[in-house]
């Protein structure tokens, strides 16, 4: 299937899809994930913690583990990060970054560049999708800061026991994620947790909190045993849509959407003989944005369901109070 109306239903259906053809070299991503591996397993102890992050200051750039605390019972991600502050260029400080493996700033700066433009033609798309100029998303959000997170999960001799990464729905506008072939992310969908199949030269996209809007759109999945939707947009607004099995995601530019599209609440797995490496890229609007749901979509038949916010309260809030799924953003409902 090729149309745009594939992506609309994928967006309604699952909040989350994988992308194909996206325009990003395959050779980037494999080098950033052996970057990243790199950095995680050969990178001696005593130089990664030069680089560890502000435990003090969320979201601050650097080498860590302990991110999602809630409280002092939460049991702990099992999971090493490395987090780049990477767009706009002025918060782009590479030196900051590891210099190890050797080429690893270089292909930071470049998978980052070449991440940008996937994220403003999705926005088009999704805009159109709901009626709006293609232009609608990219205005309300403004310029995008976006932020890299390598994360890395050693095996965990008992993975029943503890999460990769907790259940949460990301605070921004869109994510895109790559993964390597040991598999882990999972996305709830209908009271399930659904596995996203691990495709290598595939890009996930998970609509953040910052789109939700109200029937869960359909952009599109790629899940678990089974699901495998994948979009072409090679072509601009050309989707290839291979479906094989149950829906997965839901993707929600939650709040601009009226909550017509649904942010994707996922979480990541452990693996008990594999290490697993991810590399997600975080598009969020800037911290003195004022986000609320579009005009042009609230009626007397689908009045406004979410109160206006400032989006760096709302990031001060997630991090104070802890994901816990998709808790932040019910607590604007109105
Ligand atoms: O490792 C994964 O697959 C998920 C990572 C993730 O959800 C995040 O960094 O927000
Ligand atoms: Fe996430």
């Amino acid at each position: 299937m090729t149309s745009r109306a594939d992506l609309v239903r994928a967006c309604r259906e699952w909040g989350s899809f994988q992308v194909i053809n996206h325009g990003v070299p395959i050779r980037l991503l494999d080098d950033m994930r052996s970057g990243g591996r790199s950095f995680f397993e050969d990178c001696p102890m005593c130089e990664k913690l030069q680089y560890s992050c502000d435990p003090n200051s969320p979201a601050s750039e650097g080498y860590g583990s302990r991110m999602l605390v809630a409280s002092n019972d939460t049991v702990l991600d099992w999971r090493d990060y490395f987090d780049h502050h990477t767009l706009p260029l002025s918060r782009r400080n590479s030196f900051r970054w590891s210099h190890f493996p050797p080429n690893y700033r270089e292909v930071v700066e470049e998978y980052s560049d070449r991440m940008k433009a996937l994220p403003q033609k999705l926005l088009g798309f999704i805009s159109e999708s709901l009626g709006l100029p293609s232009s609608f998303m990219e205005e309300a959000i403004g310029e995008f800061y976006q932020n890299i997170t390598v994360s890395y999960y050693p095996p965990c001799p008992q993975p029943e026991l503890t999460l990769g990464l907790q259940s949460h729905s990301d605070m921004g506008v869109i994510t895109l994620l790559i993964q390597d072939e040991v598999g882990g992310l999972q996305v709830f969908k209908d009271g399930e947790w659904v596995n996203v199949n691990p495709l290598c030269d595939a890009i996930v996209v998970i609509l953040a909190d910052q789109t939700e809007s109200e029937d869960s759109p359909d952009l599109m999945a790629i899940g678990g045993d089974g699901i495998k939707n994948s979009i072409d947009v090679r072509r601009g607004i050309e989707f290839v849509l291979e479906e094989r099995g149950r829906q997965l995601t839901q993707i929600v530019d939650q709040i601009i959407t009226n909550g017509k599209y649904r942010s994707a609440q996922h979480r990541a797995l452990t693996n008990a003989n594999s290490s697993r490496l991810s590399v997600a890229t975080f598009h969020d609007p800037d911290k003195t944005v004022k986000i609320s749901p579009a005009m042009e979509l609230v009626s007397e038949t689908s009045p406004c369901r979410y109160r206006q916010v400032l989006y760096g309260d709302y990031v001060s809030s997630w991090y104070t109070k802890g994901p816990d799924g998709k808790r932040n953003i019910d607590a604007l409902l109105l």
